[in-house]
């Protein structure tokens, strides 16, 4: 299968001399087009950097990420923000909605900051997918958790990103809540061939996930696929991520 990214021996080093920190050591990984892919590991161990360069928000120290056939390194930041306006989707764990706007203003901002027009027939069909038909004229405060996480993936996949980006994307979320939002990425996954790539501490999150990638001091030390939340709980204790 095609990586939709693909990470060739980036390192990121924090700061500079005797201060300097080594977030990742040469990382190499691909993520396939239509997986879904958790990315787990200690704290510090340097899976939000990996998130961040593999998303353009964050540049490399060194070695290459590609996103669909371009190569970001050395891009300005300017043409940096243009792609992840229009080619990558983000869901965080603070959902991130504009109080002031309506579920459907939420959901169509990143088209009309990237000054395209709105494709109604698709948006419809993702309003629905995340189950929120009734809720379209809502502000964010009006809604639960979950379903402002809803608006977020919505909003997430609205320009038809080539790959969805989650950090922590149910942190916040109460487990029962946390499990809807979950299957609904895996849906996303399975009836929409997105390509998703989570940051998670959780197990059972990082069981929706076809491939499990454990991070530890900067570098992948392990993959799992077909993940069960005892499995990936029993490696993350080997790594030492509860003591
Ligand atoms: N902006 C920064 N400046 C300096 N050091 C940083 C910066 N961002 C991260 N680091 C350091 O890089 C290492 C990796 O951090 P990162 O946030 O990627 O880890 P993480 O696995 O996501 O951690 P957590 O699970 O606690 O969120 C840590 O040692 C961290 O302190």
């Amino acid at each position: 299968m095609t990586d939709v990214v693909s990470l060739d021996a980036v390192s990121k080093v924090y700061g500079k001399g005797q201060g300097a920190v080594a977030a990742l050591r040469e990382v190499s990984a691909g993520f396939p087009a239509g997986s879904f892919t958790a990315v787990m590991g200690p704290s510090g161990s340097g899976k939000s950097t990996l998130l961040h360069c593999a998303a353009g928000l964050d540049t490399p120290t060194s070695g290459s990420v590609r996103l669909g056939g371009t190569e970001l390194a050395g891009m300005n930041e300017t043409r940096l923000t243009e792609l992840r306006r229009r080619r990558v989707g983000f869901v965080f764990q603070a959902f991130n909605l504009v109080s002031s706007l309506t579920v459907l203003e939420n959901i169509t901002l990143p088209l009309r900051l990237a000054g395209v027009a709105v494709d109604r027939a698709w948006l419809k069909e993702i309003v629905e997918r995340v189950g929120l038909a009734g809720r379209a004229g809502h502000r964010p405060a009006q809604l639960s958790g979950g379903q402002q996480q809803r608006v977020a993936i919505a909003r997430a996949l609205v320009t038809r990103p080539e790959v969805v980006f989650g950090d922590e994307p149910t942190g916040a979320l109460d487990t029962m809540t946390a499990r809807d939002v979950l299957a609904l990425l895996r849906q996303v996954v399975d009836g929409m061939g997105q390509t998703v790539v989570m940051v998670t501490h959780d197990p059972v999150a990082a069981s929706y996930a076809d491939t499990v990638l454990f991070l530890a001091d900067g570098r992948i030390v392990d993959e799992m696929t077909d993940p069960t939340s005892e499995k990936v709980a029993e490696r993350m204790t080997r790594l030492g991520a509860w003591n």
